[in-house]
């Protein structure tokens, strides 16, 4: 066997007598091929919005009071350069020499927009505002974190001791973006409405938006990131108008320094490329084009007056929009615009899609997402056991925080999202975990890769050319492999023989299913395979609430979920995944008789990690095994060790890049060949579309009414404005999408290597017990 990749070969070179990679690469890299060779996605977009500029359009609908942002306590993280997983940085902030800096904010004696006068900046602190207006914080801040790179992040900390169980956060309904509170609105007639903070007319035109939006392959229902960023953009557009904006004003892409997060579909392409993983490529690519979809069909045609196609106005908006007079017909665009002038483009609603994603916490009671200020705030840790705060929601909407063990004061507050692998981190958050517990390599596996996987063992003198029939029965009635065509047993598993199949997307129409290879058993949370990629919506599942987290930041702990999160998180995941272990069992056994022992059990059974059927079987499939990870390793184009430097050059350029556009004094013509350098280590490709996309950006003016400025233009120090600073953004954006495609494709390729370690591991295990006895 030929091992190319360093680092497997040694672990490798006792397999090469069983397999024939060739065939075996063929077979595995035929989904991977067809991923990355499908051409006519939707160009990217560029995530740093200038929402000023917009806003500013909208006149005094959405005036704007002026910004005069409090400096916060401000970390200085000393973070080693080679990596920006928040993971280093949380071990790193604990640890570090870190200066931290009190300084008062800025007086300017500006009132709060909705009158109160407790603080003398505007947007006031969010703990400050959610006090004034009946929520609770108690002994929690919010920090800034200023990394080397000239990142800003945010956290929060206790500032004294809490027990476990102590109420940190509390977050009145009123105080939430959430959608329900604008279907509740819509509900009202216009009449009877008395809710000043969403009027019936607006909810209702929102409402009639809502289902214009793509539909979840599995639920019918409309995308729930999507309603959630026309409910954002909706606050937005009413500027003072909205009880709102302070919270806004906090939101990143908006609150100085704080980047929007690059969400998977706000990579750049070439970044998506340089995954090297079609599943999550195409997951990226179905979502850009749904993004670009809405940009141009709905929001395109409702600023440039046409008719939307297939809109259509519910009874309560066509009753709303004539109570309110606002509006000729409700059938005309103008009747279902909720956003009162504000020009909705890919940017602007990327942004907001990529906040919604990012922030939101799933309600199963409520039915609903939302996003709660401050509590927002919090980062993600991995595995549950390493968070020390969980999410609770109250009968009346309210969502708190509390403390689930003891915290001592200054120790971050941190939540655990869910048991998302790097696939679902990336698509949701925009960021990878370096370790992740609950990565995993998934890839489909049918007849064909069985075969060819096996195929050296049926050259055993025994005369056998390939599966017995009660084997591939075996295979199709409980592992779900068939033939393509069918196959001679029937289609589907969920046959009396108690296949347990766990999944709706692990087995599909070509009789190929998706299973998973990990680094090794977790000690605590299990993987709960989710479908961010087409925007499902999760809360017209099964009401349980166990599959929520995976769509949401956090899960929410009720009466009823917490039982099912316990049981979740009690299950441990095996290397190898069972369904693929129990294909590799059956495959390599040859005697009949072994059909009747196997047939009344489950795959869960036949593929048990500990359920081994004959130790020299399991010898022999610890081998294929190895081959298959070692096949699955070579399709990645770069090697492990590759990855690694190119992202020790990414951190070093992306640095500089930060830096040159987040930090004060202004920029230097010195920094730009920091850029370039970084630049040109990934490719001449990446350099001319880093250079489009600046092209792209560089139009754009400076100044406006909208005070609340992306960090790239406080950068400036106040001088240089956008048009001149965005370039550097751009680049910046774009290294940070490279890093974190090169980190994603890093972990994959660490856990294909753990999970080899862990195979060999266990046919040494065996092979010295056979010796022994
Ligand atoms: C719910 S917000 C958390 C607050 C966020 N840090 C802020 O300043 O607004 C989620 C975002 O925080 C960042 N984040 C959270 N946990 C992280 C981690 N462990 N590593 C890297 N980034 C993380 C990602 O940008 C993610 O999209």
């Amino acid at each position: 066997m030929q091992v190319t990749k360093p680092g497997l070969g040694v672990l490798c070179k006792q397999f090469q007598s069983f397999v024939r990679p060739a065939g075996l690469v063929a077979a595995l890299s035929r989904g991977a091929e067809s991923a990355h060779s499908r051409a006519g996605y939707m160009p990217a977009i560029i995530g740093y919005p200038s929402i000023h500029h917009k806003v500013a359009a909208l006149g005094s609908r959405a005036a704007l009071p002026k910004a005069n942002y409090q400096s916060r306590r401000t970390t200085a993280v000393a973070v080693a350069n080679s990596s920006s997983s928040r993971n280093n940085h949380h071990h790193n902030s604990h640890n570090s020499s870190a200066d931290t800096a009190d300084s008062e904010g800025a007086s300017g004696g500006v009132a709060n927009p909705d009158g109160k006068r407790s603080s003398n900046v505007w947007p006031p602190p969010l703990e400050e505002w959610l006090r004034n207006h009946g929520g609770t914080v108690n002994s929690v801040e919010l920090r800034s974190v200023l990394f080397p790179s000239g990142a800003v992040d945010r956290q929060l900390r206790a500032t004294s001791d809490h027990p476990a169980g102590a109420i940190l956060i509390s977050v009145p309904r009123m105080l939430q973006i959430r959608y329900d509170n604008i279907e509740e609105a819509a509900a009202a007639t216009a009449a009877t409405s008395t809710d000043t903070a969403i009027p019936a007319v607006d909810a209702a035109k929102l409402v009639a938006l809502y289902d214009m939006m793509p539909k979840g392959s599995d639920t019918g229902a409309a995308a729930w990131p999507f309603k959630q960023a026309l409910t954002l953009l909706y606050h937005l557009s009413r500027g003072l108008a909205s009880p709102l904006l302070p919270y806004i004003a906090h939101l990143p892409g908006i609150a100085p320094g704080v980047p929007t997060p690059r969400v998977a579909m706000l990579m750049h392409d070439d970044a998506v490329e340089e995954l090297q993983y079609g599943n999550v490529i195409q997951d990226i690519r179905n979502q850009k084009y749904w993004l670009n979809h809405v940009t141009k069909e709905v929001f395109g045609r409702l600023s440039h007056g046409t008719e939307v196609p297939g809109a259509s106005v519910s009874a309560a908006a066509a009753a709303a929009a004539a109570a309110a007079g606002r509006c000729g017909s409700a059938s005309t665009p103008a009747a279902l615009d909720p956003f009162g002038g504000l020009v909705v483009d890919a940017e602007l609603f990327g942004w907001a899609v990529a906040v919604a994603m990012s922030r939101c916490f799933g309600l199963t009671r409520f039915r609903t997402h939302t996003c709660v200020p401050l509590v927002d705030m919090a980062n993600h840790v991995a595995p549950y056991s390493a968070s020390n705060c969980e999410i609770r929601t109250g009968p009346g909407g309210e969502v708190l925080m509390y403390a689930k063990r003891p915290i001592q004061a200054d120790e971050e507050l941190t939540l655990t999202y869910g048991t998302h692998d790097n696939h679902n981190l990336l698509l949701s958050y925009g960021f990878t975990l370096q370790p992740n517990p609950n990565d995993a390599f998934y890839f489909d596996i049918d007849l064909s890769t069985v075969e060819s996987l096996v195929e050296g063992l049926m050259e055993d003198g025994s005369g056998r050319t390939g599966l017995a029939s009660w084997q591939l029965q075996l295979l199709e009635t409980h592992v779900g492999i068939g033939r393509a065509d069918g196959g001679e047993y029937g289609k589907g598993s969920g046959s009396a023989s108690g296949v347990s199949s766990g999944d709706n997307n692990s087995s599909s129409s070509n009789g190929a299913v998706r299973v998973y290879l990990s680094a090794s058993l977790p000690s605590v949370d299990t993987a709960k395979e989710s479908t961010c990629g087409d925007f499902t919506t999760p809360v017209e599942g099964d009401g349980t609430g166990a599959d929520f987290g995976a769509e949401g930041v956090a899960e929410e702990t009720t009466a009823t979920t917490r039982a099912s999160a316990a049981a979740v998180r009690s299950t441990v995941r095996q290397p190898v995944d069972p369904r693929l272990l129990a294909a590799l069992r059956i495959a390599t056994l040859q005697d009949e008789t072994w059909y009747r022992i196997l047939q009344p059990m489950s795959v869960d059974q036949i593929g048990g990690w500990a359920n081994l059927l004959a130790r020299q079987q399991e010898i022999t499939v610890m081998r294929l095994l190895a081959a298959l990870v070692t096949a699955l390793y070579t399709t990645f184009p770069t090697t492990i060790q590759q990855d690694r430097q190119l992202l020790k050059a990414a951190s070093v350029g992306g640095a500089a890049t930060v830096a040159a556009t987040s930090i004060s004094p202004p920029l230097k013509p010195a920094h730009s060949s920091a850029v370039s350098f970084a630049v040109d280590n990934y490719s001449a490709n990446t350099k001319a579309a880093v250079e489009g996309s600046v092209g792209c950006m560089g139009g754009e003016g400076g100044g406006g009414e909208w005070a609340l400025r992306p960090f790239v233009e406080r950068s400036m120090g106040g001088g240089g404005g956008a048009a001149s600073n965005q370039p550097e953004a751009a680049i910046a954006a774009h290294i940070r999408d490279m890093a974190e495609a090169i980190r994603f494709r890093l972990g994959l390729k660490t856990t294909l290597e753990r999970c080899l370690q862990a195979l060999v591991a266990r046919a040494k295990e065996l092979d010295a017990l056979q010796k022994i006895r």
